[in-house]
């Protein structure tokens, strides 16, 4: 039994004690959740389990029910003060009761919203309840004076013992629900990582994942990346390609976010994750720029005064008003005057034109920094990246660098202020009018907060909607402009504008969709923000009326209130617009992180050149590492030779032209250039020697002399005409509009074909290599425009070792040697006579093409063989009929001498073209197979 004294002393003890276990219980309680639930997010944790759909909705319940108590309690509360006329005199203990509704709230609510939830946030809440509840009410029956217990203290202990029994039950359930998810599943489902179990650094993708596999979707944003998150990408993609066409801006942010998904997982967790973006870091941050360092920090002092003058306003507002209202403290005059200058000093024009002015150069360094880094970076890949990457990707990603600074700008010159601004804010209403006062601004942040989110979140698939119409109505207006020729031809404007019509009215629908939530959104975002601005209102009237406070501090509240607007609805989207400029940034980050795979090595020496001798020697080449394109190749090409290159398409010719000029390197053997392996001289004196006329050459959108001069831009404009001269394209440019001037369009639209090609070869020309790379162009051109194309490719090889990718038969005919390729192997070597002579493949497929070439009227056993060989092997037939018929006389007679030797064992009229090869052994054979 405690002595009357004893009780008086504990009661006066326990007072201090217990205010501060009322404000303290659920500040402690919401900053574990938060803490814990960050931590779980950025450490990529997850529950995963089926089982924990039971019991996560019989502790939801428990919890819902326990706010209920704690709703009871304060209604209880409310009920004496209305009973006894006054206002409630225990303000720790409501303060208490109304911020344990808000925090178990937000825990219910985050509980209910997630389908697979981290449990240790919530289960340590609910120990942190046991341990609170018994301490709070013992202290509070202490503090009680002593006797008979009235009425509402029995409800009150009553409604706590059922709240702990609701806590018990719920860590009951939870640990009842563990231990069946253990036994049935015979692991532990608890703190699981999303990461799958990685064995020698790769996640294996083939394991089951029975929890992952049962269940639902994830709900923790990017932390929630489990297997699911890949599944859902596979849905998408089987959306993409089944219901609807996916857009390539779709497609491009679908990639990047797997990309992101992919590398987090890697990392592991968000800090390592976010780690990844310190490459950035000198392009953003002038690291040795005094200056612009200097004016960063002057930046940050002015966020900082900015803080203090926000608080500043509204407090000057109060104060002028009560100097106004009789407050003979202040004088008017002069308070309308500092309230001025702090309006000034927060405006535009003010502490803002500042910043703004200090933070120019530093923006610019960053956008100038970024954009030429990574455009020289990609400039220095190599070509498996830039063939296997289109250039709107390397052009988005270029441009992604903005989001890098975005991000910061967000996080740095927003976030953090506004961050500062709303605890100030809650400290200063808190001291002017009390507890309840900040109470009802954080409640109103965290509801506002919480709505907003969500409403953002549901809009997200009508946004997603919009923007495929976007480009929908893109692509049909560019389409039809791009292809207006085509379009007018097939006299199909009127379909053209219907399309078009279609498109945008569904651009619009989509659009009215989101503007119309967007709308409802902030609506109810705003009423939110009215009813805890009201609620703080009438706050603030009962202590004007009853003197506790000056109107000026309730003018104080209604300014600040309407300065709370703008951080919240910032904060609001912050998730958002971070997550879209990580993926931008992500983007960019891929291709920073991509190293070069031809570089040179360390001390490269230049290549000595001494006339061309160029030697394959067994070289093997995959692009992929998983189809070989080249196997075994091995020749030997003598100073100023001509070799040319024959086979079917796809057989590799031209990848031996692109080892030679190292866009690849051999995956064995090696490609010698005068005794020194390509691979150990230095890349650039290497191509110094090379000049290349592809198939079909681009040319810049510049004039025809920048053009050619591209290949040697000290040249002089004489240089560049006799470089034209040799090519025979001089005459025709001067008969240009333009003359050298003559700008050609774009990729050299405006130019034919066969002048094309000779610009391509005169600005080869004024290269002056030594060695020439040629893939020939399969398109016929007319008699005259092909006889000036030989001229000037005469001209160019003239005593410089070249291999050319021959589709012409004069072209192979005067080559001094040839070489066939077949299926990436070299099987025949030769000149044109000797493989005549040996009637292998090349005598086959020589005699196939004039047959095909010179007479129209294939035989019918010739059909199917000539058809193929059109489809695979594209000549062009530029002989004279008359060489053309003794060519073909030659092979037939060679064919003749052939069917009759059993050695052979074929005949060249056979319908087979290439399994002929790999049978023959005749002198011309480089291979026997
Ligand atoms: N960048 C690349 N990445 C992957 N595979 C490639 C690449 N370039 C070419 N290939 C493949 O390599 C093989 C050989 O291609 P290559 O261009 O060397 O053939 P080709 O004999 O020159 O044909 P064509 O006469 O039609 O130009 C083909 O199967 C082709 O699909």
């Amino acid at each position: 039994m405690i002595h009357p004294s004893d009780a008086d002393m504990a009661s006066q003890a326990s007072g201090p004690a217990l205010t501060s276990l009322h404000y303290g219980y659920p500040a402690a309680v919401f900053f574990y959740y938060m803490a814990s639930s960050t931590v779980a997010v950025c450490t990529l944790q997850t529950q995963s389990s089926e089982q924990t759909n039971g019991r996560r909705r019989i502790i939801t319940w428990l919890l819902f029910f326990s706010i209920l108590t704690y709703f009871a309690q304060l209604c209880s509360l409310l009920t004496q003060a209305v009973i006894q006329h006054s206002f409630p005199s225990d303000q720790d203990l409501i303060i208490g009761l109304l911020s344990c509704i808000l925090v178990f709230g937000v825990v219910s609510v985050g509980l209910s919203g997630s389908e697979n939830p981290v449990w240790y946030p919530i289960v340590g809440t609910l120990w942190m309840a046991l341990a609170f509840e018994p301490i709070i009410e013992g202290l509070s029956l202490l503090s009680q004076p002593l006797g008979e217990l009235r009425f509402e203290e029995l409800v009150d202990i009553a409604l706590v013992a059922v709240r702990y029994l609701a806590f018990v039950l719920a860590i009951i359930f939870f640990f009842e629900g563990a231990w069946s998810a253990k036994k049935e599943t015979g692991t532990d489902a608890e703190r699981q990582s999303l990461l799958k179990p990685v064995e020698d650094g790769v996640p294996d993708a083939n394991k089951p994942n029975t929890d992952e596999a049962t269940s639902g979707g994830q709900q923790n944003g990017y932390g929630a990346t489990s297997d699911e998150t890949s599944t859902a990408s596979a849905d998408v993609n089987k959306t993409a390609t089944s219901d609807t066409v996916e857009s390539p801006w779709e497609k491009r942010q679908r990639l990047a976010k797997e990309q992101m998904e992919k590398r987090l997982k890697e990392k592991g967790n968000w800090f390592t994750y976010a780690k990844s973006f310190l490459v950035f870091f000198p392009y953003i941050w002038p690291v040795n720029n005094r200056p612009l360092q200097i004016r960063i920090g002057l930046v940050g002092i002015c966020l900082l005064t900015m803080n203090f003058v926000n608080v500043l306003i509204p407090r000057q507002m109060g104060i002028l008003i009560d100097s106004l209202g009789g407050d003979n403290t202040y004088n008017p005059w002069s308070q309308v005057l500092v309230f001025g200058a702090l309006k000034l000093i927060a405006s535009e024009a003010g502490l803002s034109l500042v910043r703004q002015w200090l933070w120019i150069p530093v923006e610019f360094y960053s956008y100038d920094a970024m954009s030429t880094a990574a455009y020289s970076h990609i400039l220095n890949l190599s070509s498996d990246f830039h063939d296997a990457k289109s250039s709107s990707d390397i052009m988005m990603a270029i441009s992604s660098g903005q989001s890098v600074s975005n991000m910061l700008d967000s996080i740095c010159f927003r976030a953090i202020p506004m961050i500062i601004d709303m605890t100030v804010a809650f400290t200063y209403l808190s001291v002017t009018f009390g507890p309840y006062e900040g109470f009802i601004t954080i409640a109103t942040s965290v509801v506002f907060m919480y709505i907003a989110t969500s409403m953002i979140a549901r809009l997200k698939s009508a946004r997603k909607k919009e923007v495929s119409a976007w480009f929908e109505e893109h692509y049909v207006r560019q389409a039809g402009i791009q292809g207006w020729t085509t379009v007018t031809c097939f006299n199909q404007i009127p379909y053209e504008e219907r399309r078009y019509s279609e498109a945008v009215r569904n651009r619009v629908a989509k659009s009215q969709e989101v503007q119309l939530g967007y709308i409802v959104s902030y609506a109810f975002q705003f009423l939110v923000l009215l009813s805890g601005l009201l609620a703080g209102a009438f706050l603030a009237v009962h202590q004007v009326t009853t003197g506790a406070a000056t109107p000026g501090k309730f003018i104080m509240l209604l300014t600040y209130w309407s300065q709370l607007v703008a951080p919240l609805t910032f904060f609001a989207s912050l998730g958002k617009s971070i997550s879209r400029d990580l993926i931008g940034a992500e983007q960019l980050l891929e291709i920073m992180q991509t190293k070069p795979t031809i570089i040179d090595k360390e001390g490269a020496p230049q290549l000595e050149f001494s006339g061309g001798h160029v030697k394959f020697d067994k070289v093997c080449f995959s692009y992929d590492k998983k189809k070989e394109i080249l196997k075994n190749v091995s020749f030997t090409a003598t100073p100023g030779t001509t070799v040319a290159f024959v086979g079917a398409t796809g057989a590799g010719k031209s990848t031996i032209l692109k080892l030679l000029d190292r866009f690849y390197d051999v995956t064995s053997g090696s490609i010698l250039i005068d005794g020194q392996d390509i691979r150990e001289v230095n890349l650039s004196s290497l191509r110094n020697q090379i000049g290349v006329v592809p198939q079909s050459p681009v040319l810049f959108d510049d004039t025809v002399m920048n053009n050619v001069r591209y290949a040697k831009l000290d040249a002089t404009d004489e240089e560049v005409f006799e470089a034209c001269k040799a090519a025979s394209i001089h005459e025709q440019i001067l008969g240009f509009s333009d003359g050298y001037q003559t700008r050609v369009g774009e990729r050299g639209i405006k130019l034919s074909g066969g002048e094309l090609q000779r610009v391509a070869i005169a600005r080869a020309i004024l290269k002056r290599p030594s060695i020439v790379l040629l893939d020939e162009a399969t398109s016929a051109v007319d008699t005259e425009t092909e006889q000036k194309i030989q001229e000037a490719l005469r001209q160019l090889c003239e005593g410089r070792t070249t291999f050319i990718v021959a589709h012409r038969l004069s072209t192979i005919m005067n080559a001094d040697r040839i070489m066939v390729i077949t299926g990436g192997e070299l099987v025949e070597e030769g000149s044109h006579e000797e493989l005549i002579g040996a009637n292998g493949k090349y005598a086959e497929l020589w005699s196939r093409q004039i047959f095909v070439k010179t007479k129209d009227t294939d035989t019918k056993e010739d059909k199917p063989a000539a058809k193929e060989d059109r489809k695979v092997v594209d000549f062009v037939n530029d002989l004279p009929s008359e060489v053309a018929e003794v060519e073909l006389a030659k092979v037939k007679a060679t064919a003749g001498t052939s069917a009759d030797d059993p050695a052979s064992g074929e005949s060249s009229g056979s319908e087979d073209s290439e399994d002929s090869t790999d049978t023959l052994v005749t002198p011309g054979h480089r291979k026997e197979v």
